[in-house]
């Protein structure tokens, strides 16, 4: 007996594979579709079908769209809220922009903005020496910000923390490290006893350096520093200024604190820069009463050392020579 392959496969129906007639003019309205797999085949009629409809929902869609456009929608706009009258009658003293920027009181020549009967040229000049009279009271900061005052005028209670960023920026002060005090602009301001304001000024110091402003209200905390600046900067006095602070609030000394040794000690690797530290301790520790020794090679230690058993509140030293006393028991620690 013959048997078809349908047979085989009693469960599935044979595939209705009937074709579709498609004019050439309705062709040309079709889109090109992707090409099908061989099984969507059946659906072919069904699909050519929902092209047509979903093109008709386009094209009415379309045409809603254009007579919204042209003769309005039919839907009711949802309206905000109710516009109020509009006011525009201003007074003169309305324009409040002349408190916030002083350039808006002048009253610039734009355009054809010059007043009949007065000569051009005056009314130019006018208003050019307006404009520089109102630029000159504004001030500018490194970030092209109008300040109100700048920090030189402010008293210290005044001072913002912007006013100390523009200071340091203005000194070249930077720190590295917490809880840092504000620096000091000036003597005045630099918690010194009287003795010691007076021997600065003696010694001809009008201003703090920068060095001076950073690391003597961080060295009158007694915190530890390490302050870097160029070399004539005035370093020995930022740290020299608040080790004779500490050392006049301690008990003046007398033969049995002498036999202890000084209240301090200066470190310098070389004598030169010993004897110089030395020096300047001096001219600062003026009114204080403060003796001041250094112990540096190339002299005589026993000059030194009677120097020593004398008794002295700092002594300023070199390492060899330092250890040399030592040893000696010229001096103890
Ligand atoms: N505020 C100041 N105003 C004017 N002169 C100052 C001031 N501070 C220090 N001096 C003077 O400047 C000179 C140099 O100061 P100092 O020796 O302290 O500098 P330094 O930074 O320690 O230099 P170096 O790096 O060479 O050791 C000294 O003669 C000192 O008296």
């Amino acid at each position: 007996m013959k048997r078809s392959i349908h047979d085989l496969q009693p469960n599935q129906n044979p595939p209705d594979f009937k074709p579709v007639f498609v004019s050439k003019s309705h062709r040309q309205t079709l889109p090109i579709l992707p090409r099908r797999p061989s099984s969507s085949i059946d659906a072919g009629n069904h699909d050519l079908k929902d092209d047509a409809g979903n093109r008709d929902r386009v094209r009415e869609k379309e045409l809603e769209a254009i007579r919204e456009q042209f003769f309005g929608s039919s839907k009711k706009k949802r309206v905000l809220s109710k516009p109020g009258p509009l006011n525009s009658h201003w007074d003169d003293t309305d324009d409040t922009s002349g408190d916030v920027d002083v350039l808006c009181r002048v009253n610039p020549l734009c355009g054809s903005g010059f007043i009949a009967g007065i000569d051009r040229r005056e009314q130019r000049k006018l208003a050019a020496r307006q404009k520089k009279e109102a630029i000159a009271q504004i001030r500018y900061d490194a970030f092209d910000m109008r300040v109100e005052r700048h920090w030189s005028e402010k008293r210290l209670e005044e001072m913002t923390e912007r006013d100390w960023r523009i200071f340091r920026e203005d000194y070249g002060i930077s720190y590295k490290g917490s809880k840092i005090p504000p620096p000091m602009r000036g003597w005045g301001e630099s918690r010194l006893s009287p003795e010691l304001l007076k021997a600065v000024e003696r010694a001809g110091f009008k201003t703090p350096s920068p060095i001076q402003m950073a690391a003597i209200p961080l060295g009158l905390e007694q915190r530890d520093v390490i302050g870097i600046a160029e070399t004539g900067s005035g370093k020995t006095a930022a740290f020299v200024l608040p080790m004779l602070v500490y050392i006049s609030k301690l008990p003046p000394m007398n033969e049995d604190s002498e036999a202890e040794g000084p209240y301090a000690l200066v470190l310098a690797p070389t004598r030169e820069l010993a004897l110089q530290i030395e020096e300047e301790t001096v001219k600062l520790a003026r009114y204080l009463g403060i003796n001041v020794v250094s112990i540096v090679g190339g002299q005589s230690i026993e000059e030194q050392g009677f120097k020593l058993r004398q008794g002295c509140e700092v002594v300023v030293a070199t390492p060899g020579r330092l250890l040399d006393c030592l040893e000696r028991r010229l001096l103890v620690f």
